[in-house]
């Protein structure tokens, strides 16, 4: 049965014709991310076996204490994309400046920039819970030729020609976008191919999951309260179930089978929320509009927005098109 199945090898080929003029560039990163995302599962599932739970001991710009496998899959990745000499620049959630790829000999050559959360849901590598990776790849907007610079990260989410991620979770997945519908392909670790079993992945119109850490309630906008109060009502379809992981990836990737929305945003403790909208929320602002979803700061498209900052956060509303268009109502009313 699983051999009928398409790998995402395969796939990767057979869809490389999307892409007008394709060069195959695209396509050998997103084989290198494909790779990558083997090497760290293979140390995320010995986690408990081998010396990488807990702190590495480090804060990030984040201000965030680094897990050691934070370090780990930032490690992998950035490694195996300089080793494959296919990007011009990487940015990290764990490195504090971009990460220009100036090879002598391809001369500053290559047209992609990539955008990395090695690893979500930081909080939930001792626990057993599961993690994930994120990825947001844009064509570099400086000259080919040229050094990379800032300019060529700061883009706003519409620009991406391709996003994704992993979960790390019961088994492993990878799910990824170019701008042609979410495709979701599952890893066999048997013989380590991922293999196309969630082909054009849709979020159901509405739901009736949301996903939010209640425990910031107090602090909340009156906005946001009176959507959860909402949720929690006895009429209609209502009241929702909530279902909280604490890995944004398993939250989303839960709410985009199930139909639900995932929101983090802004309170009095955090003045622009938490996720980070280059490596967190465009790419899957991205991947739940390709999922007839929708991705908004509460109030706006979150991939209109013109990004200022490398690490700058954003608040975040995603999921199921209908929910995010009541929360986006009651903050409306709640100004
Ligand atoms: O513990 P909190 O404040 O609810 O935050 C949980 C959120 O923070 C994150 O862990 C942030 O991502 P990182 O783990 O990559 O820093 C999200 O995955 C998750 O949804
Ligand atoms: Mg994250
Ligand atoms: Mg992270």
């Amino acid at each position: 049965m699983q051999q009928k199945k398409k790998t995402l090898g395969e796939f990767i080929i057979e869809n490389q014709s999307e892409f007008k003029f394709s060069s195959g560039e695209l396509s050998k990163l997103i084989n290198a991310i494909r790779l990558a995302a083997k090497v760290v599962n293979h140390e995320v599932n010995k986690a408990g076996l081998i010396d990488i739970l807990g702190a590495a001991g480090d804060t990030n710009i984040q201000g965030e204490n680094q897990q050691k496998l934070d370090v780990l899959a930032n490690e992998r990745f950035i490694q195996t994309l300089k080793n494959r000499e296919i990007v011009c620049g990487i940015a990290s959630e764990e490195e504090d400046d971009f990460i220009a790829i100036n090879s002598l000999d391809n001369q500053h050559q290559n047209k992609y920039v990539v955008l990395i959360d090695p690893l979500d849901g930081s909080s939930n590598i001792d626990v057993n819970v599961s993690v994930g990776t994120i990825f947001s790849i844009y064509r570099r907007v400086t000259p080919i030729g040229s050094p990379v610079t800032l300019e060529d990260f700061l883009q706003p989410g519409i620009n991406q020609v391709a996003a994704g991620y992993i979960v790390y979770g019961t088994s492993t997945m990878l799910v990824y976008t170019t701008g042609h519908g979410v495709n979701g392909f599952t890893l066999n670790p048997a013989i380590g191919t991922f293999y196309l079993s969630n082909p054009d992945m849709q979020f159901p119109e509405s739901g009736n999951i949301y996903s939010v850490n209640e425990g910031n309630y107090i602090h909340f906008p009156q906005g946001v309260k009176d959507y959860i109060k909402y949720c929690q009502m006895e009429e209609g379809d209502r009241p929702y179930t909530s279902r909280y992981i604490g890995s944004l990836v398993s939250d989303f990737h839960r709410n985009m089978i199930k139909g639900g929305i995932y929101m983090y945003p802004k309170s009095s403790v955090n003045s622009e929320g938490k996720l980070r909208l280059l490596y967190e929320c465009n790419p899957m602002a991205f991947l739940a509009e390709q999922a007839n979803g929708k991705a908004s700061d509460g109030f706006g498209r979150i991939m209109e927005i013109q990004p200022t900052e490398l690490h700058q956060r954003v608040p975040f509303f995603c999921g199921s098109r209908l929910m995010v268009e009541k929360a986006e109502e009651f903050m409306a009313a709640g100004q």
